[in-house]
């Protein structure tokens, strides 16, 4: 039986009717995140006009534009993706991120729709509806592209979407930097003038809630499978391959804002579910207190992947820490403690969880081979776990896809369990 709850304004929202079924898409927009508007620019890329990667404290590097003619700031990350870049630049977790590609040559298969769905009704290219990344900067763009799927080149994209965009640049030089001196503020000017003293230009993600900006702001639906197993996905910046993952494995969704009660709900669900999101985890106040009382109420399965690692971890009592320049790739090395073998995973990270200050009742079970970093966690007899790294991939390898299966059994059995109880009350 559905709670009064969902009629009530808890979060200072309208939320859908109780009177109505509880997960029916009647009651709720279906297939939607609802999303600040976002803004297109009409001008043509910038190309051929100068483009300048200011590191704060640090190296300047003179390229050429192929993106918006904007000014951008940010914290400069490199990603050795060699392919995928659709998927990272519209990857919530990159939010604010000035993006350097490691891999020489980017743009050569283009842009496809981001109005594309598939069968489910979720986004079918993009990882979210727009990029989300404040700017690119590769060694060679590719202007000219080929692929079935596109419909526009990297560079048209970049511009219409407001993202300023450097090529021409030596980014082995740029990622050399980086991995010295760790993840840094920067900033893209187009044209002549640039200010690198400026030190105002700089902005901080790190110091700011990014999740708040990328969350849905209302709940919404996903019908999946016969309508029998529901999950709830905490939304702190959800990457749409997380919900295809559980869609297509039969699991009807209904995704909530980060910071949503959730533990006033949950026992509607057959399994909880954390996404990844941009930022500083410690921001999260609010959904950390939620999700402590989440633990100590619920029983059914909670899984976390990155932003919901680090979140399940802060509020099982860990702390987490910065790295000096993160994790982001799709061809990273981490090892499943239990069975010691070893899987290629696709990751975006900067924060990690300090495993030294897991309490007792929860165990570390990932690590990062390449550099010995946590990579998962989960409670010591309870079905909570997460990982730092990303099961869903969308770009990068899908080996560990079976964590999605595991879960999702996880969760079948809950809601056998949760529907003898009531039989049996
Ligand atoms: N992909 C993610 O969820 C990233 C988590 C967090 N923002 C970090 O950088 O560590």
């Amino acid at each position: 039986m559905l709670r009064s709850f969902f009629s009530k304004n808890c979060a200072g929202r309208a939320l859908w009717s109780a009177e109505k079924r509880a997960f029916s898409s009647l009651s709720i927009k279906n297939h939607e995140r609802v999303l600040p508007k976002r803004t297109f620019f009409k001008e043509p890329p910038a190309l051929n006009e100068i483009a300048t990667l200011t590191i704060r404290n640090g190296p300047i590097f003179h390229g050429t534009s192929f993106g918006a003619n904007r000014n951008v700031s940010g914290e400069a990350v490199f990603t050795t993706s060699p392919v995928g870049y659709v998927e990272s630049m519209t990857d919530p977790s990159y939010k604010q991120q000035i993006l350097v590609f490691t891999q020489p040559l980017i743009g050569n298969y283009g842009v496809p729709s981001s109005e594309a769905r598939d069968e489910n009704g979720l986004l079918r290219f993009f990882e979210s509806p727009g990029i989300q990344c404040a700017g690119v900067v590769v060694s060679d763009v590719a202007l000219q592209y080929s692929h079935w799927t596109a419909v526009e080149s990297l560079s048209q994209w970049c511009a219409r979407e407001g993202i300023a965009a450097v090529s021409g640049v030596d980014t082995r030089a740029i990622v050399t930097y980086l991995r010295e001196q760790g993840s840094s503020l920067a900033k893209i000017n187009i044209g002549e003038e640039y200010d690198a003293d400026e030190d105002e230009a700089f902005t901080d993600p790190g110091a700011v809630n990014l999740v708040s900006q990328v969350s849905t702001r209302e709940p919404f639906f996903v019908s999946g499978g016969d309508g029998s197993l529901n999950i709830a996905v905490i939304d702190c910046g959800v990457k749409e391959n997380i919900l295809r993952s559980l869609v297509s494995r039969g699991a009807s969704i209904t995704v909530f804002p980060f910071d949503y009660p959730i533990q006033q709900v949950a026992s509607n669900f057959d399994g909880i579910f954390l996404t990844n999101g941009p930022g500083d985890p410690t921001h999260l106040t609010k959904s950390v207190a939620n999700l402590r009382e989440l633990i100590a109420s619920y029983n059914g399965p909670i899984m976390g992947i990155c932003m919901g690692h680090q979140l399940l971890a802060l509020a099982s009592g860990a702390k987490t820490i910065k790295l000096k320049y993160g994790n982001r790739g799709h061809n990273i090395p981490a090892l499943d403690i239990a069975s010691g073998s070893c899987h290629i995973t696709s990751q975006n990270h900067g924060y990690a969880v300090d495993v030294a200050t897991l309490p007792k009742d929860w165990k570390a079970t990932w690590i990062n081979l390449n550099d010995q970093s946590n990579e998962g966690i989960a409670h010591v007899s309870r079905p909570i776990s997460s990982v730092q790294f990303h099961p869903e991939a969308r770009g990068g390898p899908m080996d560990t896809y079976y964590l999605f299966d595991d879960y999702i059994a996880k969760a079948k059995e809950f809601s056998k369990a949760r529907a003898a109880a009531t039989a049996s009350a």
